[in-house]
């Protein structure tokens, strides 16, 4: 988030309990557990915890794939009660259609609502000039490496125009030297693209590199443990210099203990 905007809240949760219930086998499992929090307008939030602790569920609820046992998720004021195109979410797999080119892959999302060839092809290539894939246009999923395929996931989410990209693990992956690049590519076209982001990963340094603030949930059922502010600067944000930064270092240190110490 620019220091000079206001924390307008964007998404508000509030004692939040969700369950994910089999009724078949009657079971109940108690996923994240009374917690509230608030996300930010065109804050980067990231959200680490161990595996299992609702981090996937939370991003699922946003979105709007499920409801609350108990509390509340607001967008804008208003309860999220169903999916819809404000919210767009990344996942891990790249979840590209195989049979479609790049172009018509970014611009899926404005030919379901109903926006003609010319303008749809025309803001498809928009985004993906923005991630730097405009020669990737015509080709197809297969065509391309695993890190230009998440770009145009990112290219597609973002064509859609939703007022918070969700990202659930988007890195995972690929392999570590391009992850450090997407990472890279992701804070430029955010830089010049502004717009929240909820971003959901195993790893503390992609978390403290990317984000504003890092939420760190306890083991599951996932309740809030605490809110890290990353207060690095944005022109500071880059691999070839930040694994030296003293502050970096000691935000990452102070996450992972928080991750990997429940008890402190
Ligand atoms: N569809 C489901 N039905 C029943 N239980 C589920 C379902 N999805 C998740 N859970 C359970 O909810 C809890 C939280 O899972 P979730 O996937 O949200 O955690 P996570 O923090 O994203 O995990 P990871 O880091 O391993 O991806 C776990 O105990 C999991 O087993």
């Amino acid at each position: 988030m620019k220091m000079s905007e206001t924390r307008e809240i964007k998404i508000a949760i509030d004692d939040v309990t969700l369950v994910h219930v089999n009724e078949e086998r009657r079971e109940s499992n108690v996923a994240i557990e009374n917690l509230s929090l608030d996300i930010h307008r065109n804050e980067f939030l990231c959200v680490v915890g161990p595996s299992g602790c609702g981090k996937s569920t939370l991003l699922s609820a946003i979105a709007g794939f499920m409801q609350p046992r108990d509390g509340t998720i607001m967008m804008d004021g208003e309860s999220i009660t169903q999916p819809g195109a404000d919210r767009g979410v990344v996942f891990q797999e790249y979840a590209l259609l195989p049979w479609k080119t790049v172009l018509d892959n970014v611009a899926i999302g404005l030919k379901y609502r109903g926006a003609p060839k010319a303008e749809r092809e025309e803001t498809a290539m928009k985004y993906l000039t923005m991630a730097r894939l405009s020669e990737a246009a015509a080709k197809y999923p297969h065509e391309l490496s695993g890190g230009m395929r998440q770009r145009v996931a990112v290219a597609r989410t973002l064509a859609n125009t939703p007022e918070i990209m969700m990202m659930d693990e988007p890195f995972a992956a690929v392999d570590a030297q391009t992850r450090l690049s997407l990472q890279e590519e992701l804070l430029r076209v955010w830089d010049t693209h502004p717009i929240t982001v909820l971003f959901i990963t195993h790893s503390v340094e992609e978390a403290v590199f990317l984000a504003d603030r890092v939420v760190v949930l306890t083991p599951g059922p996932g309740r809030l443990r605490e809110i890290v502010d990353i207060d690095i600067p944005r022109e500071a944000r880059h691999w070839d210099t930040i694994s030296n930064d003293s502050r970096f270092v000691e935000l990452r240190d102070q996450v992972m203990k928080l991750v990997r110490d429940p008890s402190r």
